[in-house]
């Protein structure tokens, strides 16, 4: 057995910098396991940064089989030495890129014992056993400069009637990027630091919308039927307003830093101008209230028809991301483009988009009489071709014979997988209460 490979990698346990217990410590881009607070189990996390408090560290931890939002400060009680012991599934040849390196075993830290690893190597070991990509690779575009501090700053927001834990880190200017919580103006997006800032700011206020055209507006609710509160009617009064980012500049970057707190991959905040904002609102008689959006690019070369997608939190999981998504085709149709969204996606992006492709595609694939056509189907729903060969794979309804993807829609499949998603709460867009008209070129569009 090749020396070291059976060696615990552990950590100096040294005392240092005023804590006092007699814990190991950890230093930051170590790997150890943690007791995670989401579910009570161990796993394995890199740790970030760390602080003394009351006398001992607290380390901010990433959970390094997880999303970022689940990062968070630990005591020194729930991390523990990450262990590397041979096991099973490591000793197999074909997921260890390290066998052609003398069998020695690359530590979980990128190291090989004693011997220099190439690049790809450690890409190809980190990805094999879904440890996080070297951020500095350029997988998302990022390079070292570029990427944002991981430890995430502010820890809460006010947000109309709302407070919201943050999922990340977001660039906002001192003295308000050190603040535990941010008060946010849910109608011009402007921060406080002080609750009494916000309410001066509100009193002086006269407008309840976001600033732009209202290009969506869905009916009010039927009469006797008491307005939306949150719940109790299916479909709430909603209006979509179209922000131009070179015309409400401020409005559009203050809605990228909001959205950066629930967006690890975002990395436009300031530069506004080529994009165009499509903010949701639900209406009461206070006003219009956001509870997401998208941005587009006014003028795009590629196939996109959606930059960044959010929905705030609180009204996550009620059906308003598949609704901004559907509206985001509807204004792709009439423009007669087919779209895509921008990549990478987020998980929660991924999860979302194909609930939506699967749903409208089975809809299609129930309605049609006879075959049809990956283009036929593109047409009809103005998702790009590539997303529906994904989809349709993904569900076993599609063959690759000579070299072309061909649909083989068994309706008792078909019906199957519809059966899923027959009683899903869909917040239908209606094109009738579309009031919006693409110009021949996007860059300069004529208000309808
Ligand atoms: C191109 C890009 O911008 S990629 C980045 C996407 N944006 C982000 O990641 C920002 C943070 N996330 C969000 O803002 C939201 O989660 C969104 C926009 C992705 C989805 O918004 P929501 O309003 O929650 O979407 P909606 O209620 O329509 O649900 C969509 C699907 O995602 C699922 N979903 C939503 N949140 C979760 C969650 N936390 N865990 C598991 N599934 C979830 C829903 O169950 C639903 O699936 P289903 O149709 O199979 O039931």
């Amino acid at each position: 057995m090749a020396e070291g490979r059976d060696e615990d990698v552990r950590p100096p346990a040294r005392q240092q910098g005023g804590a006092s217990t007699s814990q190991p410590t950890f230093e930051p881009g170590q790997k150890a396991t943690c007791l995670a607070s989401f579910d009570g189990q161990q796993h394995m996390v890199e740790i970030i940064d760390r602080r003394v408090e009351r006398g001992d560290f607290i380390y901010y931890v990433h959970y390094t089989d997880r999303d970022r939002r689940l990062d968070e400060w630990v005591t020194a009680e729930k991390l523990g030495v990450w262990a590397l012991t041979p096991r099973p599934s490591l000793a197999r040849a074909d997921t260890l890129p390290t066998v052609s390196l003398g069998g020695d075993l690359l530590s979980p830290t990128g190291d090989v014992n004693n011997l220099k690893v190439t690049r790809r190597l450690k890409r190809k070991y980190e990805e094999t056993h879904h440890l996080p990509v070297d951020e500095h690779g350029g997988d998302h575009g990022h390079d070292k400069e570029h990427h944002p501090p991981r430890v995430k700053n502010i820890q809460v927001v006010e947000f109309g009637r709302y407070e919201m834990d943050t999922w990340y880190y977001s660039p906002y200017p001192e003295p308000y990027a050190s603040v535990n919580k941010l008060y946010l103006c849910e109608y011009t997006l402007k921060y406080f630091r002080k609750k009494k800032t916000l309410l001066r700011h509100l009193a002086k206020l006269d407008i309840r919308h976001p600033p732009g055209d209202e290009i969506y507006r869905s009916p009010p609710p039927p009469p006797g039927q008491p307005n939306y509160t949150g719940g109790a009617v299916t479909k709430p009064p909603i209006s979509v307003f179209e922000v131009d980012g070179k015309k409400a500049k401020v409005y559009c970057q203050n809605l990228c830093l909001l959205s950066k707190l629930f967006l690890d991959h975002k990395t436009l905040y300031y530069d506004v101008d080529p994009f165009l904002f499509y903010v949701m609102c639900e209406r009461d008689q206070h006003g219009y209230h956001m509870v997401g959006y998208f941005s587009k690019e006014k003028s795009c070369m590629e196939d996109y028809n959606l930059a960044c997608i959010l929905t705030l939190p609180a009204y996550q999981r009620k059906g308003y991301g598949k609704f901004l998504i559907a509206f985001a085709y509807e204004l792709s149709r009439r423009e007669g483009r087919v779209g895509t969204p921008e990549r990478p996606l987020s998980d929660l992006g991924t999860v979302s988009f194909r609930s939506y492709w699967t749903r409208v595609l089975l809809e299609q694939l129930r309605n049609v009489k006879g075959d049809v056509s990956i283009k036929e189907m593109s047409d009809a729903t103005m998702i790009r071709a590539q997303d529906i060969v994904e989809t349709l794979q993904g569900l076993g309804l599609i063959k690759y014979w000579k070299g072309t993807h061909l649909i083989h829609a068994d309706p008792r499949v078909v019906q199957e997988h519809w059966a899923k998603y027959a009683h899903q709460r869909v917040i239908e867009v209606d094109p009738a209460c579309l009031h919006w008209q693409p110009l021949p070129t996007t860059t300069a569009r004529k208000r309808p």
